[in-house]
């Protein structure tokens, strides 16, 4: 089909040598993708909207064909939000269908399909390819579609995923045009450049495009944008959400108030929301990526259960371009940025809380446990390391490490370790 054949040419420029742009690199993502393709399972990237899935898989076929001498023609990208592809009856097979018969019918062609879930059928499509051993798949999509129980069973076991989030610090760093290398040296000459720019994230938060852009007042609208399309596209469409009002509410009220616990008592009061409905939206907004909620922390999930709950939002300049806020929640914003990258370093943090507070309590491989701590003033309070004490006390014998992130303080006190927020961001501890 010549139309077909036409649309294949002009998504992978790199079949005729023509050049594409891939972006400032992200190499925490390609070097775990590049291991990912090593074992002959699917690779899914699966994020939040606009986070930068799709730039990333042209940066990996870039690494392809450069660093590892792949045959360009032998990948085949397709973004299967193409309105052309709509119109076909069985888009997937006529697009390989096309692809084998007019550029490459050789063995281990590489299939990079982005936004896949726009196919209907696309799950079996997957499984049914990835069953004849004849490609490697990378695949790509905004996380509700991906991650549904559906996807979960049709290629479960045979799928990685890697979890896309927008900028972190050191690649915020880098969209800025500040390389830093991590050597004590270099960072101690560059801190102040460093704070500042820390600053700025703080408020602007990570997604790519929003940090390329300078104009501010565009920035807060393209933000709001995001948020628009995540809601509707991500939330109502796929949840068939029909009380819009109480859902825009709901998130409104989570997003002014990150950080901070609350049960579903009080957001029923406060919202006039069943709890039923409040669980079931928090539950889309998690799986739309935009939300993450966050238990207390107990070894008895009866207790677990009981106790209030915490959300964080996907990124903070998200946050503070849709919610009410104030400078003064600095503070909040910093928390968020902190439980973010452990999100991205694999955690899965808990908030405990008795006479003082730990914001994130994390369950290490060894069964042992880290406590931290978040403060953002100039100097850290008395109250946030009497609170890691005090966690310390009750679980006595099984806490590793005690851990309070300052501002800009840095010393041992006693079995607490204070480390300056920009220097646990870039990992230099
Ligand atoms: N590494 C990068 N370098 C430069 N710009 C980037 C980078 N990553 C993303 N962007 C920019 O951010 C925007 C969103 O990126 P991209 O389309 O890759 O995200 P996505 O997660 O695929 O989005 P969606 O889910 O909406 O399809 C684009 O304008 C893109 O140019």
């Amino acid at each position: 089909m010549a139309d077909l054949l036409d649309l294949l040419v002009a998504l992978n420029p790199w079949w005729s040598g023509r050049d594409f742009d891939t972006g400032v690199r992200r190499d925490r993502y390609l070097s775990k993708i590049k291991r990912y393709c090593t074992t002959g399972e699917i690779v899914v990237l699966s994020g939040v909207r606009r986070s930068g899935k799709t730039t990333l898989l042209y940066q990996m076929i870039r690494d392809l064909i450069d660093e590892q001498g792949v045959d360009p023609r032998s990948i085949l990208f397709v973004n299967c939000d193409e309105p052309a592809l709509a119109n076909l009856d069985r888009p997937l097979e006529a697009v390989l269908d096309t692809y084998r018969s007019n550029i490459w019918s050789g063995e281990g062609a590489w299939l990079v399909f982005d936004e896949i879930q726009a196919i209907p059928g696309w799950e079996r499509w997957l499984k049914a390819t990835y069953d004849r051993k004849r490609f490697r798949l990378v695949i790509s999509g905004s996380s509700s579609y991906l991650l549904d129980s559906e996807v979960s069973t049709l290629i479960s076991g045979r799928y990685l995923a890697v979890p896309v989030y927008p900028l972190d610090f050191s690649e915020y760093l880098l969209f800025r045009g500040m390389e830093v290398e991590l050597d004590p040296v270099a960072l101690a000459a560059r801190k102040y450049d460093i704070l500042n720019l820390l600053g700025q994230y703080i408020r602007e938060g990570g997604f790519p495009q929003a940090v390329r852009q300078e104009d501010g007042g565009v920035k807060a609208d393209q933000l709001r944008a995001y948020y628009d399309s995540i809601v509707y596209r991500d939330i109502v469409q796929v949840n068939k959400v029909r009380n819009q009002r109480a859902l825009a509410d709901l998130l409104s009220y989570l997003l002014t108030n990150i950080a901070l616990p609350y049960s579903y008592r009080q957001l029923v009061e406060v919202l006039g929301i069943e709890a039923a409905t409040i669980r079931e939206y928090v539950c889309y907004a998690e799986m739309a990526r935009v939300l993450f909620e966050v238990q207390y922390f107990s070894y008895s999930l009866k207790v677990q259960a009981r106790n209030n709950k915490k959300v964080y939002c996907i990124d903070t300049g998200l946050r503070n371009a849709v919610s009410f806020t104030f400078s003064a929640d600095e503070g909040r914003c910093v928390e968020n940025l902190v439980f973010l990258e452990l999100r991205r370093r694999g955690g899965d943090p808990y908030y405990w809380k008795k006479g003082g507070e730990v914001d994130f309590v994390l369950k290490n491989p060894d069964n042992t446990l880290t406590a931290i701590n978040v403060t953002y003033t100039d100097t850290p309070p008395e109250r946030e390391m009497n609170a890691l004490r005090e966690f310390a006390a009750e679980f006595d014998g099984r806490v590793r490490d005690l851990v309070l992130i300052t501002k800009d303080t840095v010393r041992m006190d006693g079995e607490i370790r204070c480390v300056p927020l920009w220097r646990w961001l870039l990992g230099v501890v």
